[in-house]
């Protein structure tokens, strides 16, 4: 499914002392099965174009299409539906939305709300309980007896069971251990293999981007600013730091060691040998 977001402008509080432009006319696209980052530094804009996207907020000027979807400025609560149902979206720390007795109940809850039968919502719940690692005699237990990796998991799960085409997460990893964290990430790039969906991710976490983005787009001031192959976005230095981004530490790595009189032609990101050390020394950070 394609998002197509076309001369989107957001303004907050529009007709008042306290109007802020937050969108200004911004146009671009995100294609089906690719791994999408949002960058920018903090107020530049990322929050509330992902909220555009599965009609959180609508336009105040132009339009966002998703699918054969219209997103605009009176676009009918039916329609907004229709768009959640595609566009899935994880908040920041969505483990808070937990609320059921049971595990299973929780995650059922999604699948539920969108119409499907008990039997069917615990079949679809069963099974990303399952993706994720959750054993089946845990299913009855109270989500808040978790760790606050797992209460995450379980909240994914429950977006996940929604089998949505297009999958927003907002700072997935914010407040999570070195491990989880890594879990997390996994986990997603997964799911995107696995069900050839869409991932957009928003974080200030510049190794992330770098290890499993596929494209990112850069914003500054409510505008696009640069969008393009993760290679060539994260790789430049002085464009990350103009705009208070942190430099990837494997981007840092192999320019020292180009300065150093070892000289790649690209970062060699998608060679196994790289990726597998550059893992090898993550994981040593992480335990
Ligand atoms: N509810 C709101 N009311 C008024 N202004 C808002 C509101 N939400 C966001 N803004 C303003 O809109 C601009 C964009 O905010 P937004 O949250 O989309 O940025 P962001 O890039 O996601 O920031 P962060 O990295 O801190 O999450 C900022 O100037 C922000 O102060």
């Amino acid at each position: 499914m394609n998002i197509t977001v076309d001369g989107l402008t957001s303004i907050y509080h529009a007709g008042t002392p306290f109007e802020h432009i937050a969108l200004d006319h911004l146009t671009t696209t995100f294609e089906p099965g690719k791994y999408y980052a949002i960058i920018g530094r903090t107020g530049s804009g990322k929050s509330t174009l992902i909220q555009h996207l599965n009609g959180l907020i609508l336009p105040t000027e132009g339009e966002v299409q998703v699918g054969d979807l219209t997103l605009g400025k009176k676009t009918k609560q039916r329609i907004i539906h229709q768009v959640k149902k595609h566009v899935g979206m994880v908040f920041q720390f969505p483990e808070h939305q937990l609320f059921d007795e049971t595990i299973l109940k929780d995650v059922m809850f999604g699948p539920l709300n969108m119409g499907f039968t008990e039997a069917e919502a615990q079949a679809r719940a069963e099974k990303y309980l399952s993706l994720l690692g959750v054993p089946e005699r845990a299913f009855g237990r109270s989500p808040f007896d978790l760790s606050g990796g797992q209460m995450r998991k379980i909240a994914i799960a429950g977006i996940l069971a929604m089998e949505p085409e297009v999958l927003i997460v907002d700072e997935p990893t914010a407040g999570l251990d070195p491990k989880s964290h890594i879990e997390v990430m996994e986990l997603f790039k997964r799911i995107q293999q696995e069900f050839d969906i869409t991932i957009i991710l928003v974080t200030h976490d510049m190794n992330d981007v770098f290890e499993y983005a596929d494209e990112v787009k850069l914003l500054a001031a409510g505008g696009l600013i640069r969008e393009g192959p993760t290679e060539d976005i994260l790789t430049d230095e002085l464009l990350l730091t103009d705009h208070h981004l942190e430099i990837p530490d494997i981007v840092k790595l192999t320019h020292d060691l180009e300065r150093k009189g070892i000289v790649f032609e690209t970062v060699p990101r998608n060679t196994e040998a790289f990726i597998t050390l550059y893992r090898e020394w993550r994981d040593a950070r992480a335990q």
